[in-house]
């Protein structure tokens, strides 16, 4: 295994703090109308301890992203590229040319993930308890002892353990279920978490609440988190960065309340213009125009040409790269400075978060 360190991105802080690095990882499939590339050349280090949150519109790859980051992208998805796991001590790994075996021994102990739809996630058949015991089992832990800790994780996430564990997932809110989850990716102490979409099919009381509890988890257990969503507002206060993504890839990157206030990608300013306020009168609301790119017919040069108020010529042509544009923040847009100009939006509360 080689691993290369020259070509990270430039606002990225030295390699050491990164607990994973991303280069290069592209996910492809073959399908009937011909390949289909679904996470385009994305890379990215992920801080040690930090919540990156990852953002963009339905299809746009969040989920590929996500299943990266343990090398666990759905057959027959091809994964190439690095997605390096540089434990605190401990030799550097890529996950992408790791034995199966240890690839098996590496999730949910040193890199855990909550799947998309809680619900799914949990055996029908099975009591929540047992899929607990399961996962302990699979790893050569004592069961007795995960089984405590287990009850630990369900209290500090307000539920009553032995209801939880001696039921069915269908007994449950989808709140319960969704936390009991998180509670069983958490069983094994991991270093990083990730999660997608977890709060997606939640009211919005549930949401902030899973939100914060998830806050004081990550500070308990020095969590790396990754967090995945298509709500903007809703993670913009709780992440510590955002990474933006349109068309398979990364638009733009940067510390979360830097990117919300002062967006460089004319896609990222879109995306803010577009969400809703809830004193706002309809008319005022500005969905973003044109359809999300077909992984099979993505565009020529910046695939957000077709949809960019600001796009000329070069755009059609070339591809931008992510150039820094602020501190700690890159864009891939040749007219970054242009588009503060000409896609303009509001803040308004709540984006910011509730202690803003
Ligand atoms: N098994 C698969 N075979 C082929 N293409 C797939 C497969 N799964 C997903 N895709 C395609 O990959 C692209 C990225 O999907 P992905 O699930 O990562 O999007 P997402 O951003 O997570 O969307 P959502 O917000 O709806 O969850 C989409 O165009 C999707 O149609
Ligand atoms: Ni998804």
């Amino acid at each position: 295994m080689s691993i290369r360190s020259d070509n990270s991105p430039r606002s990225d802080r030295p390699e050491e703090d990164a607990i994973i690095e991303v280069r290069d990882a592209s996910v492809e499939f073959d399908m009937d109308r011909g390949r289909s590339r679904v996470m385009n050349d994305v890379s990215l280090n992920i801080q040690r301890e930090e919540i990156l949150g990852v953002v963009g519109e339905s299809g746009c790859g969040k989920s590929m992203f996500a299943s990266a980051m343990l090398d666990a992208i759905v057959e027959p998805g091809l994964l190439t590229g690095q997605v390096i796991y540089r434990p605190e001590n401990g030799e550097a790994v890529d996950l992408v040319d790791l034995p199966d075996d240890e690839l098996d021994e590496l999730r949910w102990e040193e890199i855990s993930m909550c799947f998309q739809g809680a619900m799914n996630s949990f055996n029908p058949t099975m009591k929540i308890g047992a899929h607990f015991a399961e996962t302990a089992r699979a790893h050569n832990r004592d069961v007795d002892e995960r089984m405590e800790h287990a009850r630990d994780l369900l209290k500090e996430l307000y539920l009553d353990p032995e209801r939880i564990l001696d039921s069915y997932a269908h007994e449950l809110s989808g709140g319960m279920t969704q936390r009991a989850l998180i509670a069983l990716s958490l069983l094994l102490e991991p270093e990083v978490l990730v999660m997608d979409e977890p709060t997606a099919a939640l009211d919005l009381l549930m949401q902030r609440s899973i939100i914060s509890l998830l806050s004081k988890i990550k500070e308990e257990h020095d969590l790396t988190v990754i967090f995945i969503t298509h709500d903007l507002p809703l993670v913009t206060g709780f992440v510590d960065r955002l990474a933006v993504m349109y068309a398979f890839e990364i638009v733009e990157v940067g510390p979360s309340s830097q990117v919300v206030k002062e967006a460089s990608h004319p896609y990222t300013r879109a995306l803010l213009r577009s969400v809703p306020s809830l004193d706002a009168p309809l008319e005022e609301m500005h969905p973003i125009e044109g359809e999300s790119p077909d992984p099979v017919n993505i565009p020529t040069g910046c695939s957000y040409h077709t949809r960019c108020p600001i796009a000329d010529e070069r755009c059609e042509i070339e591809e931008p790269e992510l150039i820094e544009t602020n501190a700690d923040q890159e864009a891939a847009c040749f007219y970054w400075e242009q588009a503060q100009d000409e896609v303009t939006y509001t803040l308004h509360s709540g984006i910011m978060g509730d202690d803003e």
